[in-house]
C-alpha cells in the first residue's frame, strides 16, 4: 500500500501564530522536505501575498528531486469570471503544474460566510477547476469543514465532491478544517463518500481535539491515498495533522510506503531543520523525533531497555534516526548510572557497591535542590571522585566579591578577590567583571591559568538561574544555576545549589573547571 503525503507547512502551516517565513526560509524547508521525499509541497498561497508570489517566482529556477510544488487558493469568488478572477490568475502566475483549490461544502458557510447560494458555489467549484484544467494545470480540490458539512446537509456536502469530480479535479480532499470530527464518525463518512465519488480522496485534519493524526492514519486504512499536513503540526489554532507522526505510524505500523526506500531514516534530521528554520524550538516531546521521544528517566525503565529495549520502546530510535537517552536523576537506580558510564567505567558490574554510593549521593543532592539530567559533567565528576580517579587540581581557600551601584556605562561593575592553593602554592588575584559572577570567574582563572593555561580555552556559553522555593523563602529563596561550557570543541553542564546565588554560580563555574582539567589530564 502506498499513501503520497502532502506537505502544507509552507502555506498552512504559515497560518500558525509565531510563523513568518521568508522566502529564503522557504526555499530551505522546501529543499529539505525534497530531499526526505514527499510527494507534493503546498508552498504558498500566491494570491495572498507578494512573499508566496516571489517564491514561487524563485522556484521556477530550481530544480526538485521528487516532490512536486504546489500552490494554493481559493475558488473564484461568487457571481464572477474565473478567467478574470484575481486569485485564479495568481495561481497561473505561480507556475507550479500542481494547483489546489478550496471550496466551500458546508451549506451554513455558503450562505452565512460566503453569503451566496448553494447552486453559485458549486458553479464556483466547477468554473475554478475546468478553467485551470484548461490551462494545463493538475487540481486537487480541498473540500473546506466537509466533515462539518456532511453532518449538516450531507447531501449538499456531496454535491460540492461530485461538482469537483465532474469539472476533472485529480484528488478530492475532505477537509476537517475546525478539528472537531471524531476517528469513529470519519470513517463511516469515508464509507459513505465512496459509495458517491470515484476519484482518488484525500485528507486534510487540524488539531482542535488532538485526533488529527489518528484521523489520518485511520483515513488512509479506509482508502484515503492523498495525506494533507504539516511536517511538525504547525497551523492555525492547535495546528494541522503531524506528517512526521503520520508518516512513521504508517510506514512502521501498518506497512504504508510514504517515503523513498531507507528515507525514514531522515525524519528526525528533517524535523530538526524544519523546526530551526521556523524559528521554534523543536517540541522535545513529539512522537518519534522529539529529543525526548526515547529518553528513559524511571530507574526500572532504564533498567528494562538496557536488558532488552523492546521493554520500553515502541520501536528503535535509529529506525526514524533518532537516539535513545538516559537520564540521571533521583528516579534513577543502579542501571541507570551504568547505562551512562559503560564507556567511560566498561567492566563495572551491577553489584558494584560504588553505584548505590553515586545513587545515594544523587538522591540526596537532587532533595537539596540540584538537578542532573541537564547536567552531565557535574554527574560525571561524582562517578570520577567516587572511583577514586579525581585528584582535586586546586583549593579555593576563600574568596570576596565586591558590587558597585548604580552600574556606569562601560565600566565594570564587580570586582572579586580570590585565594587558591595549587599543589602547595598558594596565589591571590582579583579581577574586575560586568557582576560578580563574571568578576569571580576572572579572578580564579587568574589565579590557576599560570598553572593551567589550557583554561584560556574554555568560556561560558550558556548561564541558567532557577529560583526553587520563591514562594515560600522570598529573597532567602535557594537558587539552583546550570551553567554550559566550551573550549570550542566540545560543550559541558554543570549545576550549583545555594542560598546565596554568587556561591550556587561559584559551585558550577568550579565544576566545570575542574571538569576540563580532569578531562585534560586523562585523555
Ligand atoms: C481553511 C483554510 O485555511 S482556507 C485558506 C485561508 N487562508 C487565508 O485566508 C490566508 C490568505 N488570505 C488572504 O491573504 C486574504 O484573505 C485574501 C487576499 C485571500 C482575501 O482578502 P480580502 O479580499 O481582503 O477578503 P477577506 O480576507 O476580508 O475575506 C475573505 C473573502 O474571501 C471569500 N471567500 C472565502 N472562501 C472562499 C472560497 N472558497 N471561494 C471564494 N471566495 C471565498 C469571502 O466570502 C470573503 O469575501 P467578501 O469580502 O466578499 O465577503
Ligand atoms: C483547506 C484548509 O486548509 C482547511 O480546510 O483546513
Amino acid at each position: 500500500m502506498r499513501a503520497k503525503i502532502f506537505d502544507s507547512t509552507l502555506r498552512d502551516g504559515a497560518q500558525a501564530e509565531g510563523i513568518s517565513f521568508l522566502v529564503g526560509d522557504k526555499i530551505k524547508i522546501a529543499k529539505a522536505l525534497d530531499e526526505l521525499g514527499v510527494d507534493f509541497i503546498e508552498a504558498g498561497n500566491p494570491g495572498s501575498n507578494q512573499k508566496d508570489m516571489e517564491f514561487f517566482h524563485v522556484a521556477k529556477g530550481l530544480t526538485f528531486k521528487h516532490s512536486k510544488l504546489v500552490a494554493f487558493g481559493s475558488t473564484r469568488r461568487c457571481n464572477g469570471e474565473a478567467s478574470s478572477d484575481a486569485n485564479l490568475l495568481a495561481l497561473l502566475e505561480a507556475g507550479t503544474d500542481y494547483v489546489c483549490i478550496f471550496g466551500k461544502s458546508w451549506d451554513f458557510h455558503v450562505t452565512q460566510i460566503i453569503n451566496t447560494t448553494l447552486e453559485e458555489n458549486l458553479l464556483m467549484i466547477k468554473d475554478s477547476i475546468r478553467f485551470l484544467i484548461s490551462k494545463g494545470k493538475h487540481v486537487f480540490f480541498d473540500a473546506e469543514h466537509f466533515f462539518d458539512g456532511y453532518k449538516s446537509n450531507k447531501e449538499y456536502a456531496i454535491k460540492a465532491l461530485q461538482a469537483a469530480e465532474e469539472a476533472g479535479a485529480e484528488c478530492l480532499v475532505l477537509c476537517d478544517t475546525n478539528g472537531g470530527t471524531f476517528p469513529d464518525e470519519m470513517v463511516e463518512i469515508i464509507k459513505d463518500v465512496k459509495k458517491n465519488v470515484h476519484t482518488e480522496l484525500g485528507i486534510h485534519a487540524h488539531n482542535d481535539s488532538g485526533m488529527a493524526i489518528s484521523l489520518s492514519v485511520l483515513a488512509v486504512l479506509n482508502g484515503v491515498t492523498q495525506v494533507q499536513g504539516t511536517f511538525l503540526g504547525y497551523g492555525e489554532r492547535c495546528g494541522n495533522a503531524n506528517l512526521s507522526a503520520i508518516i512513521a505510524n504508517l510506514e512502521l505500523k501498518r506497512n504504508v510506503k510514504c517515503l523513498p526506500d531507507g528515507n525514514i531514516k531522515d525524519l528526525t534530521n528533517t524535523a530538526r531543520v524544519v523546526a530551526e528554520i521556523s524559528n521554534f524550538k523543536l517540541l522535545s516531546t513529539l512522537p518519534y523525533v522529539g529529543e525526548t521521544a526515547f529518553a528513559h528517566k524511571a530507574g526500572m525503565h532504564v533498567d528494562g531497555v538496557f536488558k532488552n529495549s523492546k521493554s520500553f520502546e515502541h520501536i528503535s530510535p535509529d529506525l526514524v534516526g533518532n537516539e535513545r537517552k538516559f537520564l540521571i536523576s533521583e528516579v534513577a537506580g543502579k542501571a541507570t548510572v551504568l547505562a551512562k558510564i559503560e564507556k567511560i567505567y566498561p567492566n563495572v558490574e551491577k553489584n558494584d557497591p560504588r553505584l548505590s554510593m553515586i545513587i545515594q549521593r544523587i538522591k540526596d543532592l537532587e532533595y537539596l535542590g540540584y538537578q542532573f539530567e541537564g547536567a552531565d559533567a557535574s554527574f560525571e565528576l561524582i562517578v570520577h571522585k567516587t572511583f577514586g580517579a579525581f585528584k582535586p587540581f586546586f583549593e579555593v581557600l576563600d574568596f570576596k566579591t565586591i558590587g558597585e551601584g548604580p552600574s556606569k556605562a562601560n565600566l565594570h561593575s564587580s570586582a572579586a578577590i580570590i585565594k587558591v592553593s595549587v599543589e602547595g602554592i598558594e596565589e591571590i588575584t582579583a579581577a574586575n567583571g560586568d557582576g560578580p559572577v563574571d568578576a569571580l570567574n576572572e579572578a580564579l582563572r587568574k589565579a590557576i591559568g599560570r598553572f593551567y593555561p589550557i583554561l584560556n580555552m574554555v568560556h561560558l556559553s550558556d548561564y541558567k538561574v532557577r529560583i526553587l522555593d520563591g514562594k515560600e523563602s522570598a529573597t532567602a529563596a535557594k537558587t539552583r544555576v546550570l551553567i554550559e561550557s566550551t573550549d570550542g570543541a566540545s560543550t559541558w553542564s554543570t549545576v550549583g545549589v545555594s542560598k546565596d546565588i554568587i556561591e550556587a554560580s561559584f559551585k558550577a563555574l568550579i565544576d566545570s573547571i575542574e571538569y576540563k582539567l580532569f578531562k585534560e589530564n586523562n585523555k
